[in-house]
């Protein structure tokens, strides 16, 4: 197979072709492979929070506060989304990957050349880039404000697809709303303060396919970042790949198919003065078998200006980061590329 036209259909072509070596695109710098930096397996595992209306919600309020401080990132149970959707937005995403022929794929693809618009799509090298490339296809939705919400230009198949898509973005919305007001609660702001800062939510799902990779110690699934949003819901299948950087390591999170992790995202680090950090995150590849993920981002409107919540600045707390208009932050994060957290550097004010 020619692998230039095999790279225009994604990853998923290269990995079905059987070939024994990635492009050279695809291959990591030393220092970002997976074998330079501290993995930790299983034996440290992400907080868990149990929703459950009969919990304490002091207790829920102080878990999360914890989880947000240490991680910035945790699972949560009992959250209210029906367990059998969660398992038919997998399937769905998964039939699309793995049922549907290239061609028909291809009819839903996103243009490469603009930035996160809606469709099929694997991270292409433009012309100026040198970007390493990641080893994943995916497929966004735009779902969020309703007018936006257009199922036409989603898979057509399996015939159950766009009504899963949206009724799981409804559950998703509920959801984030629901985490910012604790949120906001856990650092002793009433609970609006942080969905008010966010304002109507902009929500994109993208479900993302790691086909099994040949070699996966030079390689990256998705490189490392945080979401440049406020915040993320994430669910993925039964295979790891997931990992979040904490103290200085990359500790995996493990897969708890009933659970949706919860990923802060940089806005909700501004809104919050830094006092709650955006969780950095990347995911591996494995040779062996595919793996699924499905991420709702959460983000405000382009025109919105975020800047630390007033309630959290005082004199004795001043503002670590400067205003940011929305839109021009998500311009620079793919101007400059998303690697660590080098987008977030940028708007540290020296106190
Ligand atoms: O596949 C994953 O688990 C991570 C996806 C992710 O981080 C993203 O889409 O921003
Ligand atoms: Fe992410």
């Amino acid at each position: 197979m020619d692998l230039r036209s095999a790279t225009m259909r994604g990853v998923q072509s290269l990995a079905e072709a059987g070939i024994a070596h990635v492009p050279a695109q695809y291959i990591q710098p030393p220092q970002t492979r997976i074998g330079f930096s501290l993995v930790k397996h299983n034996n440290i595992d992400i907080p868990t929070i149990d929703l459950d209306p009969s919990q304490s919600k002091q207790l829920v309020r102080e878990a999360i506060g914890s989880a947000c401080r240490d991680w910035g990132a945790f699972h949560v149970i009992n959250h209210g989304v029906p367990i059998p959707l969660l398992d038919e937005m997998r399937s769905a995403g998964l039939s699309f990957f793995e049922r549907c022929s290239t061609q028909d794929k291809l009819c839903y693809a996103c243009d490469p050349n603009l930035a996160a618009t809606e469709g099929y799509g694997s991270k292409m090298l433009q012309s100026t880039d040198t970007a390493v490339l990641d080893w994943r296809d995916y497929f966004d939705h735009h779902t969020l404000p309703l007018a936006r919400r257009n199922p036409s230009r989603w898979p057509h198949f399996p015939p159950s697809y766009r009504h899963v898509v949206s009724e799981y973005s409804d559950h998703m919305k509920l959801l984030a709303d629901k985490l910012l007001a604790i949120i906001s609660e856990s650092l002793g702001l009433p609970s609006y303060v942080i969905g008010d800062a966010v304002g109507e939510f902009y929500q994109n799902i993208t479900v993302s396919y790691y086909p099994p990779c040949p070699q996966p110690d030079i390689t990256l699934g998705l490189q490392s970042h945080s979401d440049m949003g406020a915040i993320t819901l994430l669910i993925q299948d039964h295979v790891e790949g997931l990992q979040v950087f904490k103290d200085g390591q990359w500790i995996t999170v493990l897969p708890s198919p009933h659970a949706i992790l919860v990923i802060l995202a940089d806005q909700t680090e501004i809104i919050t003065n830094g006092k709650y950090k955006s969780a950095q995150h990347r995911a591996i590849t494995n040779a062996s078998r595919a793996r699924l993920s499905v991420a709702t981002f959460h983000d405000p409107a382009k025109t919105a200006k975020i800047s630390p919540a007033r309630e959290l600045v005082n004199e004795s707390s001043p503002a670590r980061y400067r205003e940011v208009i929305y839109g021009d932050y998500v311009t620079s994060w793919y101007t400059k590329g998303p690697e660590g957290k080098q987008n977030m550097d940028a708007l540290l004010l020296k106190c």
